[in-house]
């Protein structure tokens, strides 16, 4: 399907390329449909390090594969590229043309073992995006070519695309459990403990603490697998995986920070928590216990109106809901307020996530107290959990969620990662069975069973 475009490709290129300079090209055309998914596991026959990104509610996909080339580590770095970039792109719809793929650490941290191929943010530009967009699907070719490689360049773009369209059935085997490592409960139970009694006698409000539970299996991991079992239990989560050296970063995660569409923003305030009920009248209850909990209103009222401070700073019309409603997940329910604006020219999508980031669902308050709280006692390296992850396109439409309800692949590990907000009446008992269902999602697509 890809052969009919080449020759348009091939003289587009021609006419791009700058004689001994290297310019970004980037070339888009609508195709007819391949999975997403088989796109993404085709990907790992091709030098570079793949991406995915799945919005169910928006029936929107992403994934980038191939070889690297751009991986920057600025906002202001793409926009630098972007500004000379040579784009084809007739349809301009969100997500195609050049789009980086953004990640970045939590916070600064001196120690980095388990993170240490994850830069500290990353913007990266792969040599093919997939775009699927309801029932439309987009290819998106970048490269980096001068003048006198073009030949030799287009020859081994189609070779990759092959790899990439190849149709084939996606099989995996059964991933087995053979080792599970978690703190032990009592030591976590403690730094709530040690939490709560400092918000009480400091001025600290809220701190998100986070455990880690190490896990390894008989087999390498491979996250196709992983994301295909995420699709299936998580629809109403955005579900992201980010390739770095042989580390794949995956989960699905209901949070999302900023989407920005033609001009608007969406954001949304998620934070307070409890189980699902066994049947439909216990889960009413249990959500309408939530939805009157003062200790989970407490927490979640820190987030609405760091959100909507931020927000406010770039629009003249904040849409923001009364009162918090339910988000119901499969194995949780969480207070949930979303909130739109259409914000002022000149603010981009990063500026905002950065200035959000981290919001007190995943720091706390004030921010730079809960943060130090968190570097000094959380027995754990965060990395890019509970971060900033996501994607923008270069006409400043972009979305990025926090990344919880994750876990890092390497092999035949994965260590996955689970917190809570924690304010001054919040129990230690109920925070752990708070995470250990925050484990779930990420348990259950690697086929743990207990
Ligand atoms: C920090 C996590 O969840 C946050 C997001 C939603 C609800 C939360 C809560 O109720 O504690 C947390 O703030 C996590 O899942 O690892």
């Amino acid at each position: 399907m890809i052969q009919q475009y080449m020759t348009d490709f091939e003289s587009f290129l021609r006419n791009a390329a700058v004689p001994g300079r290297q310019t970004l090209v980037s070339w888009t055309e609508k195709i007819s449909g391949i999975d997403p998914l088989l796109f993404f596991a085709n990907g790992s026959s091709l030098e570079g390090e793949r991406h995915f990104w799945y919005s169910q509610k928006d029936d929107f996909y992403l994934v980038g594969a191939g070889p690297t080339i751009m991986d920057m580590r600025s906002s202001h770095e793409w926009e630098h590229v972007i500004e000379s970039a040579i784009v084809h792109n007739l349809s301009a719809v969100p997500g195609t043309g050049p789009v980086a793929f953004c990640g970045n650490n939590f916070q600064t941290e001196q120690l980095r073992q388990l993170w240490k191929d994850f830069p500290s943010a990353q913007y990266r530009i792969p040599a093919f995006t997939l775009t699927k967009t309801k029932a439309n699907y987009y290819i998106t070719i970048n490269q980096l070519v001068d003048s006198a490689h073009v030949n030799d360049a287009v020859t081994v773009i189609l070779e990759q695309l092959e790899t990439l369209m190849a149709d084939r059935t996606l099989t995996a085997s059964p991933m087995q459990l053979t080792n599970k490592q978690e703190l032990e409960p009592q030591v976590w139970k403690q730094l709530i403990k040690e939490a709560t009694n400092t918000i009480r006698v400091t001025d600290l409000d809220k701190v998100v603490l986070a455990r880690a539970m190490k896990l390894e299996f008989a087999e390498k991991l491979q996250a196709a697998a992983v994301l295909r079992n995420l699709m299936n239990s998580q629809q109403d989560s955005f579900i992201f995986a980010v390739e770095n050296g042989s580390a794949c970063f995956i989960g699905a995660t209901p949070e999302r920070l900023v989407r920005v569409e033609a001009g608007t923003l969406y954001t949304s305030c998620v934070a307070g928590t409890a189980p699902r009920g066994k049947d439909a009248v216990s889960d009413a209850e249990i959500g309408k216990a939530l939805l009157e909990d003062s200790k989970n209103r407490e927490e979640h009222q820190y987030v609405v109106e760091m959100i909507t401070g931020v927000i406010r700073k770039y629009t003249d019309n904040l849409q923001l809901p009364a009162g918090p409603e339910l988000m119901k997940l499969r194995q949780l329910q969480h207070l949930y307020t979303p909130v739109s604006a259409d914000i002022r020219n000149g603010a981009s999508m990063q500026q905002i996530v950065q200035e959000l980031h981290p919001t007190p669902a995943l720091g706390g308050l004030p921010k730079e107290k809960a943060l130090a709280f968190i570097a000094d006692r959380e027995p754990l390296e965060r990395g890019w959990y509970g971060a900033p992850i996501g994607w923008m396109d270069s006409y400043q439409n972009g979305d990025t969620a926090v990344a919880i309800r994750s876990g890092l692949l390497d092999g035949k590990q994965a260590v996955l990662f689970a917190g809570c907000g924690v304010v001054k009446d919040s129990d230690p008992e109920l925070e752990f069975e708070e995470t250990a269902i925050k484990f779930r999602p990420m348990l259950e697509a690697l086929e743990v069973t207990e």
